[in-house]
């Protein structure tokens, strides 16, 4: 059975980074979108994409970054993976896919099965869809829970992730109930907007290894 990826999203310090790896994250996430609480400058992300650990797959976030500034921050932070968080269409990813060594994954809002479905644009394009809650004030790292039933027994036709307003207590059952192959937090392991929590991050990495454990 493959090992489920676990991705800690929105990291802002040396030691949160440090936090997620030693619990066994497989994938930690930086953000570059000024609104959000997570924002990193680009020097900034550079600097954290230096001290990730080679155990740690490091994931860009930009939300319709422009091409000219998406390839200059790709130079500068040399991410593993770029996640596409705004409104990129398949035309776009693929062309960064088909330009770089990177994995590209694409968010999508999952609100309803035709919103599954309409994602399916993008295969070929990206390399993984992360199906994220719709309708946040931000175009993630809201909190808010996607609703699992949407997932039970969708037939996928590309990698995925689950994202969503998991945390340490739900992550086991969000598995159980959707399958998902990588499951991503941000807000539910952070102690205030932007501010990592060690303890919540070991809490939900240790909870999401168990279930894979456990055969969930
Ligand atoms: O985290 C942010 O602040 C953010 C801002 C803008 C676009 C995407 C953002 N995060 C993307 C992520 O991959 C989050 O981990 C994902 O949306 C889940 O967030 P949460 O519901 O807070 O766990």
């Amino acid at each position: 059975m493959p090992e489920t990826l676990i991705k800690i999203c929105g990291l802002t310090t040396p030691d949160a980074i440090d936090a997620a790896a030693d619990a066994g994250a497989t994938h930690i996430g930086l953000v570059h979108y000024k609104p959000s609480p997570r924002h990193l400058s680009i020097a900034d992300a550079a600097k954290l994409r230096a001290h990730a650990p080679d155990s740690v797959k490091v994931v860009l976030l930009t939300v319709d970054m422009d091409p000219k500034a998406t390839a200059e921050a790709l130079q500068e932070i040399q991410p593993d993976v770029l996640q596409l968080h705004g409104k990129e269409t398949a035309e776009w990813a693929s062309l960064i896919r088909s330009n770089s060594d990177l994995e590209v994954w694409k968010a999508v809002g999952a609100k309803d099965r035709a919103s599954l479905e309409q994602a399916e644009k993008y295969k070929g394009a990206a390399h993984r869809l992360l199906f994220d809650a719709a309708g946040g004030e931000m175009p993630g790292g809201n909190g808010l829970l996607l609703d699992w039933r949407l997932l039970m027994n969708y037939r996928h036709t590309m990698d995925w992730g689950l994202a969503g307003g998991l945390n340490a207590d739900n992550v086991v059952d969000a598995m159980r109930y959707t399958g998902a192959p990588l499951v991503d937090a941000s807000s539910g392991v952070e102690s205030a907007p932007g501010k990592k929590d060690p303890t919540k991050i070991k809490a939900f990495c240790k909870a999401a290894r168990g279930a894979m454990a456990a055969g969930v």
